[in-house]
């Protein structure tokens, strides 16, 4: 078995998320347990698992809205539990998510949506934040005349775009996605695979992605983790998972959809 935390033995890149002996509970129940996981600079990791394994937890966990029932996590070399209030906007600035649901403010436009984090972290003129919200919003593939539309007026694949241009408005270094292509239709979900990996390589960003679409870790993911039995089960290239021994894993890559999402890619 692939060892989750020191895979690839010689990969010297920064290690922007660390997590050791994770420890997740909701009242008795626990989710993560001894649960150790890196990630890379560069890095786009698919973070896969059956229903209710704790990825979103563990998403949750990192990016600070579940505190750890014990362990610790580093990002950008900051342990989490111990940061000054700069520190940890300094790092909220640093980071962007796209959340399951897209998280849009209803009551705003595309154009405001997307300005958000620029209003709400930067003291830059009006028109500044204007201009840079037009320019994410180009960056993901959406028209000027979406500007002004509300949240509900937008299809599934377009509420997912802006949902991650508004992720991209602060320029991040560290992306981290729920599930993005989930709701989409085939042609719409490969389109988005696309688009996170061009942005990927032009913007050197770092991807932490939670998804169930096995298309997409053969399509942009360079290394995949595996939760299973509340940990980390196996972190490796989809490549090296098609040959794993763990029952799930085996069942997930080998099986009628694992083999065809193999086929296509
Ligand atoms: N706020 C909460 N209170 C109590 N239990 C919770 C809470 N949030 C999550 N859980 C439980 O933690 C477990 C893991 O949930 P999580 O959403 O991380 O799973 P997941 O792997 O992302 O699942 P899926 O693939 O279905 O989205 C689930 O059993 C869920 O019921």
């Amino acid at each position: 078995m692939t060892d989750p935390v020191t895979s690839p033995t010689t990969d010297d890149r920064e290690v922007l998320i660390q997590v050791r002996g994770l420890l997740s509970q909701f009242g008795e129940r626990t989710i993560h347990e001894n649960l150790d996981l890196d990630v890379r600079r560069g890095e786009v990791l698919g973070v896969v698992g059956g229903s209710g394994t704790g990825k979103t937890v563990l998403l949750n966990s990192i990016i600070g809205l579940k505190e750890p029932e014990g362990g610790s996590i580093r990002i950008f070399d900051h342990d989490i539990s111990d940061m000054t209030k700069e520190q940890a906007a300094d790092i909220e600035r640093r980071t962007g998510v796209l959340f399951q649901q897209g998280a849009l403010y209803s009551s705003l436009s595309v154009l405001d949506n997307v300005a958000s984090p620029l209003v709400e972290h930067t003291k830059m003129p009006r028109d500044m934040i204007r201009e840079l919200a037009e320019m994410k919003i180009a960056m993901v593939g959406l028209k000027p005349e979406s500007h002004h539309l509300k949240p509900a007026e937008l299809s599934g694949g377009m509420k997912k775009r802006v949902g991650l241009a508004r992720a991209l408005a602060l320029d991040p270094e560290l992306l981290f996605l729920d599930e993005p292509t989930a709701g989409l239709d085939p042609i719409g979900a490969a389109a988005f695979d696309d688009l996170i990996r061009t942005l990927s390589d032009d913007l050197g960003l770092t991807v932490f992605m939670i998804t169930h679409d096995l298309d997409s870790l053969y399509a942009i993911c360079d290394q995949v983790a595996v939760l299973a039995d509340k940990h980390v089960v196996e972190k490796a290239t989809v490549q090296e998972l098609e040959r794993s021994d763990h029952p799930w894993i085996k069942e997930y890559f080998l099986g009628p959809r694992g083999r065809a999402a193999n086929k296509a890619a």
